[in-house]
């Protein structure tokens, strides 16, 4: 085993819908019957995993690990917390305990148990490298490690966290239908906007934008597969941006997103895998950030790829 003194768990219990929980039962159990020694940090509110995970990298001892237990949403907050603190180079190790999970779907962690998850976190002696994303607002810096969103994906995560039917569907462990659900609804209402990406200096418009996702691996929305592609370990940084269509068209598109991925292939489907770029929305859009919501606004956003280290086994 590794040289490993302390682990410093940053929890936040309402993950999962309540399935982080009995995860950390299982893992306390396992620390604790193994002598390994432990602090745990809970986060009580949204935003709590940002300051923690700062105030945890500031102090970090020598052969201390941060171990992240939550959703995607506490990933990129602890993400987000690490980089501003003292030590925004500290590798995070991540057991996923959350509804959606699509960043272990992304780097296919998702059915390891979390115990044989732990063990190999502790067995690792070095952490592992994986792409995040850069987003450079004009009045802020935000890390992600899956996607950011503008427009329908944003609004259903709005419609989503909004809606009653995500813990019941969540108790039922159909977190990925909660999300379907929503689209039905956000479909009807979710209208085309203007955007420009600029690459190398050249401005592509888009008059009618309709879903647009930067992003460092296949999926959103809790295994929703729109950029087949991506992969978390090119130095690329994705960018898939869907035209509004309707009719026929669209149920024909939205059947090869959820079947076969061959939407990306469509003329109303524009795909790129580059290191930077930037976006602007020129109407007042949702935007959401691994699954977390951005709110209501205009986006002006430039992007890079970026890495940052893991306390995560890698299988490719
Ligand atoms: N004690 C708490 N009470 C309520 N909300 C909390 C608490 N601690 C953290 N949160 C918030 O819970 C939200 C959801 O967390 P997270 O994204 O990790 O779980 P999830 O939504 O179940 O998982 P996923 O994003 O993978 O679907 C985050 O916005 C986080 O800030």
């Amino acid at each position: 085993m590794a040289k490993v003194k302390k682990l410093e768990i940053l929890l936040n219990q309402k993950a999962g819908n309540g399935q982080s929980l009995s995860i950390w039962k299982t893992i306390k159990n396992y620390l604790e019957s193994n002598n390994i020694n432990y602090e745990v940090h809970t986060t009580k509110k949204n935003g709590d995993g940002v300051r923690i995970a700062q105030e945890i990298a500031n102090s970090l001892q020598p052969f201390t690990r941060i171990i992240v237990l939550g959703g995607d949403g506490t990933l990129n907050q602890s993400l987000n917390g690490i980089k501003i603190s003292n030590k925004p180079n500290t590798p995070i190790g991540y057991i996923p305990c959350g509804s959606g999970n699509d960043f272990s779907r992304g780097i296919k962690i998702r059915k390891q148990s979390p115990v044989v998850l732990l063990q190999k976190i502790l067995s690792m002696n070095t952490p592992e490298t994986i792409d995040i994303g850069k987003a450079t607002f004009p009045d802020k810096i935000k890390y992600f490690v899956n996607n950011i969103g503008i427009g329908l994906d944003a609004y259903t995560v709005y419609e989503t966290n909004h809606s009653k039917r995500k813990d019941f569907l969540n108790k039922m462990k159909l977190g990925t239908l909660a999300y379907i659900t929503s689209l039905v609804t956000v479909i009807k209402n979710q209208d085309s906007f203007p955007l420009d990406v600029t690459i190398n200096g050249e401005t592509k418009h888009f008059e009618d934008a309709y879903i647009v996702s930067a992003t460092n691996h296949p999926y959103f929305g809790g295994g929703v597969a729109i950029d087949p592609l991506a992969t978390p370990f090119d130095q690329l940084l994705d960018l898939v941006v869907v035209k509004k269509i309707s009719g026929m068209v669209f149920v024909k598109l939205f059947v090869k997103l959820f079947t076969n991925g061959s939407h990306l292939n469509d003329k109303n489907v524009w795909h790129t895998q580059v290191s930077s770029y930037h976006l602007t929305s020129n109407a007042p859009e949702q935007g959401q950030m691994d699954g977390e919501e951005l709110g209501k606004g205009e986006f002006d956003i430039d992007f890079t790829v970026d890495q940052h280290l893991f306390w995560i086994p890698i299988n490719l």
